[in-house]
């Protein structure tokens, strides 16, 4: 175990069963992203199809350190891992056993209850299968609904960062500096092309923006925690992320802290010597053969887990690698929809913006 390099083989994509025979690189189906100001002050494209760009200095030190306050006083906590997926994977499974094993021995089961009493017809016969069936079926959906539990509990090893979401934009805080609020600003600025020349209106088309984010993350990475390599969006997200505005559609992560050693976030499917990566962005490590950002305190990392009609793109999987000094960053997930409470940001909080 070496942490300052991050070169191992990412391992399957434990979160979705019907994922694991798909993992080249290819992009069959991806459609556009989501349309960004490319324009912006310090924006880098470091990686074109799918697009990844980095922007340097997007936000002050002040703000860096302002966030990591507000997540340390409100109190960081083992950050949670979805089963991404679970609902297909369970629903799968569920079809897998009806179709095979559960009939078969419902038929089975039913001939050898019938099979020695010469006075059981067919009417009979059919009976027992079904209410054998039936049975069956229970038991395997229970033992699938166990199955799909402890999968979700082992998925906890994957994530063992701690993390805190700051849905408060307000200043109760006597401080100037405004963290969640203007890393909240900037995203929606960012995420905000074309935008009207009036400034009430441009103000407006950033609320509406911002009422698509999932609240600011803060997450914490101490020395040897790791988010293992995973996926931002979920191909199953039309049900199971419908209370938090659907599929994830832009993932900006901006690195609060300089890290000296460890804690790339390392895209595991994209190499650092393909023509699509461009290498002028010092922060990417050339060292690696997978492209890797070295964390650089105020500089945001922009990736595209799905295109904008919410197709999953499975060349966007990526991993925070061990960290060996203290890493921190804030994350905001940008979805498909408006993001309501408690997992996006209050109505009165979005007039902020
Ligand atoms: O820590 C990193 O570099 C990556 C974080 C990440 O992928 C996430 O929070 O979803
Ligand atoms: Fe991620």
């Amino acid at each position: 175990f070496s942490p300052t390099t991050c070169n191992r083989s990412p391992p399957r994509r434990v979160t979705a069963l019907s994922s694991a025979t798909t993992t080249d690189s290819t992009s069959v189906g991806v459609g556009p992203r989501l349309a960004i100001r490319e324009d912006f002050p310090g924006c880098q494209r470091i990686h074109s199809d799918p697009d990844i760009f980095v922007i340097s200095g997007f936000l002050d030190p002040a703000s860096c350190q302002d966030l990591i306050r507000r997540a340390n006083d409100k109190g960081l906590q083992q950050s949670p891992v979805a089963y991404a997926g679970w609902t297909q994977d369970f629903k799968d499974l569920v079809e897998l056993a009806a179709k095979g094993p559960v009939t078969w021995l419902a038929i089975g089961v039913g001939w050898w209850q019938t099979k020695d009493d010469p006075t059981a017809g067919q009417v009979e016969l059919i009976g027992h299968m079904v209410q054998n069936f039936v049975l069956f079926m229970g038991l395997a959906i229970a033992g699938i609904g166990l199955f799909t539990k402890s999968r979700a509990d082992q998925l906890q090893d994957l994530r063992t960062s701690t993390s805190t979401t700051l849905d408060d934009l307000n200043s109760t805080s006597k401080q100037e500096t405004q963290g969640p609020l203007q890393f909240v600003r900037r995203t929606a600025e960012l995420f905000t092309p074309g935008s009207s020349s009036s400034d009430s209106l441009k103000r407006q088309q950033q609320q509406d923006e911002a009422a698509l984010f999932e609240a600011p993350t803060v997450i914490r990475y101490e020395s040897r925690q790791v988010l293992a390599p995973h996926y931002d969006a979920n191909r199953s997200a039309a049900t199971e992320d419908a209370n938090r505005g659907g599929q994830t559609l832009a993932t900006l992560l901006v690195y609060l802290n300089d890290v000296a050693e460890g804690g790339l976030t390392r895209f595991g499917k994209l190499d650092t010597a393909s023509p699509n990566t461009q290498l002028d962005y010092a922060q990417v490590d050339e060292s690696q053969e997978k492209l890797c950002i070295r964390p650089k305190m105020g500089d945001a990392l922009l990736f595209f887990p799905a295109d904008v009609s919410g197709k999953f793109d499975e060349r966007t999987e990526h991993e925070g690698c061990p960290a060996v000094d203290e890493k921190y960053i804030a994350r905001i997930w940008r979805h498909q929809n408006r993001v309501p409470p408690p997992f996006g940001l209050a109505q009165d909080e979005l007039l902020r913006v």
